[in-house]
């Protein structure tokens, strides 16, 4: 196991300590000293056009963030990642999720097994499922054909897929739905099956461990409403489970305890970390919905990222590039979160799939070693589709006191146009997508706003400071290769953040604790009393008021 490089001790650091001390944001005369700020500071990294220019960034900084990418090994370890070392080393694995989109004919042998071969055998499973279901070939128990696709899974076993769904919903097949269940509160099972039609609804179980709690609990509710509703029909359910449950998981010997055949199960390998895991057979939902070739072109958008990332110098790698300057803003400016903006309608979970990415990737105290964190690690990470935001929260981004550095993501191409007399809607979005970041970095100074005439006492209050960091994202259309290549960039973005900090981002022992004591403490919820009477204080007088007030 390699030591990680304690970040804080590097020249680099202190010298991006030393920047950002004196740095006096201006990006007013930034660019307007330097003509070319906009065109150097724009990069394509494959379908994506990134502009970085309107980032606090001087050409000083962009050096020490090199520097210092260098200095922590950042293309050392990512190599070592895309060969399937073992850089997972709390957990003792490779971090292969790049190998779930390598191409057909490529090889990596890791432990001896071609990783590559292996998942091009999945997928062909997966893919001749998703043609089966969307021809009509595979139907019910009363041989009718699926409709309804819910997706049972949590955390990367349902925001990818449900996330990727919402955003590709114009590649949907006609006739096809998709419904996830996600969340153990018995509302989300019940609200999502109560309009469903049990004879024409296809159930798959999304779970890497086939362990967690809430897919199983929530897999049996909807195996019972299933059956029972058949059942009321006057239905034989003998074959109900084998023609309406499949699973996906990398535990197939679970997925059988659980009762549904191996044959109608996909599986997956622990080297995939479950909030990289949309673009494995975890995303079968997807793969029915969109079908095999655009799933194709998802996974070949992934790849074309990742391509990027691997072979692109430093200066010009955007993954890079923006990982690092995530860093100088958490780290050297005081940025405690991040927005991400998509200008587009169908990312509206983007923002929530982020989240599991980045926090349960970057929020650790401990370097791979063990040895403690000298400094602040992980973003917060948060967003609203634009322009929702606009007129809810972008208030405290233009004239709070924190700084947020914000994303935002746009497309040229909407999948509805529309025209309200002689506007085009999509242009006057796209209008509000430039404006926000401009008015951001420029702001609104006191003698603009006296100049429109503004009574003195609230000039004030009207004043733009400006000099908010954002970074535009675009492309010309939200496709699937488009969405393969956002998910990638995060990806990247995120790994290069836990290089720099030193931590592993493939593990999340953090989750483990609340899920210890909610098995723990279940007894207690039932009503056993030498159970609650172990509990601390504040937790048995919760329990003992909820126990009063239950109905
Ligand atoms: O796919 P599984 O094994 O059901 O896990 C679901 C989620 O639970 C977690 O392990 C966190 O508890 C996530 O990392 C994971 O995506």
């Amino acid at each position: 196991m390699d030591t990680p490089v304690d970040v804080t001790t590097t020249d680099s650091w202190t010298r991006l300590a030393a920047l950002a001390a004196d740095l006096q944001p201006d990006l007013r005369r930034w660019f307007a000293e330097d003509p070319h700020r906009a065109e150097q500071l724009s990069f394509d990294a494959a379908d994506l056009r990134v502009d970085l220019s309107k980032n606090l960034l001087t050409p000083d900084v962009i050096r020490a963030l090199l520097d210092l990418a260098d200095e922590v090994g950042l293309e050392r370890r990512r190599d070592a990642m895309l060969a399937g070392e073992k850089i997972n080393v709390t957990e003792g694995r490779s971090v292969l999720h790049t190998a779930l989109r390598r191409a057909e004919g490529d090889s990596l042998v890791v432990d001896g097994e071609d990783v590559v071969a292996q998942v091009h055998a999945e997928l062909a499973k997966v893919y001749a499922f998703a043609d089966q279901v969307r021809s009509g070939e595979w139907t019910g128990v009363t041989g009718k054909r699926i409709e309804t696709v819910v997706n049972i899974g949590i955390g990367g076993s349902d925001l990818g897929p449900v996330m990727a769904y919402e955003a590709l919903k114009p590649y949907v097949q006609d006739g096809l739905t998709c419904r996830f269940i996600s969340n153990i509160d018995p509302t989300d099972s019940a609200e999502t099956v109560a309009d469903l039609d049990p004879e024409t609804t296809l159930v798959i179980v999304a779970s890497k461990t086939f362990g967690t709690l809430e897919t199983l609990t929530n897999a049996r509710l909807v195996r019972s409403w299933l059956l029972d509703t058949l059942a009321s029909r006057g239905i034989a359910t003998d074959d109900a489970v084998a023609k309406h449950f499949v699973a996906v998981s990398t535990a197939l010997d679970k997925v059988a305890d659980f009762g549904i055949d191996p044959e109608n199960a996909f599986g997956f390998w622990d080297w995939v970390g479950g909030r990289y895991s949309v673009d494995s057979a975890i995303g079968t939902s997807l793969a029915v919905a969109i079908g095999p070739e655009r799933f194709t072109e998802f996974l070949a958008g992934f790849r074309a990222m990742d391509e990027h990332f691997a072979t692109t110098p430093l200066g010009r790698n955007v993954p890079a590039l923006m990982g690092l300057l995530n860093v100088f803003y958490t780290n050297h400016l005081g940025a405690h979160s991040h927005a991400v903006l998509p200008y587009a309608q169908y990312l509206h979970r983007f923002p929530a799939y982020l989240q599991q990415l980045t926090m349960e990737s970057n929020g650790k105290g401990v370097r791979w070693d063990g040895s403690p964190v000298g400094t602040d690690t992980g973003e917060i990470f948060w967003g609203e589709p634009g322009t929702n935001g606009q007129h809810a929260f972008y208030q405290l981004i233009h004239q709070g006191t924190r700084l947020i550095p914000a994303d935002f993501i746009a497309f040229a191409e909407t999948a509805h146009p529309q025209r309200d007399g002689e506007a085009d809607v999509h242009e006057l979005f796209l209008a509000n997508f430039f404006a926000q970041t401009a008015a951001l970095a420029f702001g609104k100074t006191a003698e603009e706003v006296r100049a429109e005439g503004t009574d003195e006492a609230v000039v004030p209050a009207r004043v733009f400071p400006g000099n908010r960091p954002t970074t535009s994202i675009m492309a010309a259309a939200l496709t699937p290769s488009v969405l393969g290549q956002l998910i990638a960039l995060y990806e990247h973005i995120t790994f290069v953040q836990g290089v720099v900090w030193g931590i592993d981002s493939f593990d999340q022992w953090g989750v483990e604790l609340g899920k210890q004591l909610a098995k723990d403490l279940t007894p207690a919820v039932a009503g056993d009393a030498d159970a609650l009477a172990a509990t601390d204080p504040s937790t048995r007088a919760l329990i003992s008021w909820y126990r009063a007030h239950r109905s």
